[in-house]
């Protein structure tokens, strides 16, 4: 970078400046007239040695890389010919952390701090340009960081579900369970829990076709998510195992849930569109409610207990 003569000698005038915009004093065309202008060849680095300072382009083009070590995640900013970089390092008198380097043979005015407070204390026009300025690139990157958060929210959300049948999965259940649990001992409120296994879930898959089982579980998600009430919870946390979460439901009730789930999953049609319709399958229901002073694990041990009775007595139907 080397400075190859002043602003007054240039043939760029004040107008052409965004900062500038609107700028009709002739006084701030003196003040800027001794500034420097240094010439920066394509792909080198622009280095400031530590000194807040503006730079405009006058000529050519620049880009800004956030320092991967600033904690700066933003995006990556081109500077135009008018435009300008390092305002807010001499407003907050930091050290500018983004790297600048010229895409091109590049012609800069470089305005020292100092000379920045002149200008602004000269300047109305210049200063409400700069306010302007830093208003819309706050603006710019507050929806940068709310688009982060909503895909973050969406990554988030995806990891919680099971792919194949929608369903939340394991890992939600790992998170939820204990949560739910909790809050059912702090309101006095019953929560219970609907274990299901499909029957003979292997003999399908092996007469059928793995693709069928698929199809299986799926239609056997559809009847949960459409017999339950939007304040339950419909879970796959295992190969062909599922749960219901039952909150505020006493046992008595959640056996009628269980049932009703086990009555309308006997009646649903795996593949509608296949000539040779596929048998339907069926499950086992285990239920149980929250002991007083007991915790998810022992709630799962119980439901899983009612599971393995209902599987001894012949499948297709609910144990408590
Ligand atoms: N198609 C399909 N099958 C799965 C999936 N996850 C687990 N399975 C199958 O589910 C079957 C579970 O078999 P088992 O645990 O032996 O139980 P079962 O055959 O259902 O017998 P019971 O539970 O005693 O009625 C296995 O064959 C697994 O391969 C899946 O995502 N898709």
């Amino acid at each position: 970078m080397e400075q190859i003569s002043t602003f007054g000698a240039s043939r760029t005038t004040v107008r052409d400046l965004q900062l500038f915009r609107d700028e009709a004093d002739p006084a701030v065309a003196t003040i800027l007239a001794d500034c420097a202008v240094v010439r920066v060849a394509r792909g080198e680095r622009i280095s400031n040695h530590g000194q807040a300072r503006v730079y405009i382009v006058l000529s050519g083009l620049l880009e800004i890389a956030p320092e991967a070590d600033a904690g700066d995640e933003g995006s990556t900013r081109r500077v135009l010919p008018g435009e300008s970089a390092g305002e807010q390092a001499v407003l907050d008198d930091a050290a500018e952390q983004a790297a600048m380097t010229a895409l091109e043979d590049s012609e800069l005015l470089v305005i020292e701090a100092a000379m920045v407070w002149t200008l602004i204390e000269r300047s109305n026009v210049l200063a409400r340009n700069l306010l302007r300025l830093l208003s819309f690139r706050i603006r710019a990157a507050n929806a940068l960081l709310r688009r982060r958060q909503k895909v973050g929210e969406f990554y988030r959300q995806l990891s919680l579900n099971d792919g194949l049948t929608g369903l939340y999965n394991r890992a939600w259940l790992n998170e939820m369970l204990p949560k739910l649990v909790a809050r059912a001992a702090h309101d006095g409120r019953p929560l219970s829990l609907v274990m299901i296994d499909l029957d003979h879930f292997k003999r399908f898959n092996d007469t059928h076709g793995h693709i069928a089982g698929d199809g299986a579980l799926a239609a056997a998600a559809g009847v949960l998510r459409n017999a339950l009430r939007p304040s339950d919870f419909a879970v796959r946390y295992g190969g062909e195992e599922m749960m219901a979460l039952l909150p505020d439901t006493p046992q008595d009730l959640a056996v009628m849930v269980a049932e009703r789930l086990c009555k309308r999953l006997r009646g649903a049609v795996v593949f509608s569109d296949m000539r040779l319709a596929l048998p339907h399958v069926t499950g086992s229901f285990g239920v149980a409610c929250l002991a007083p002073g007991s915790d998810g694990d022992a709630l799962m041990a119980a439901a899983d207990a009612a599971l393995y009775r209902a599987k001894e007595q012949g499948r297709n139907r609910v144990c408590c």
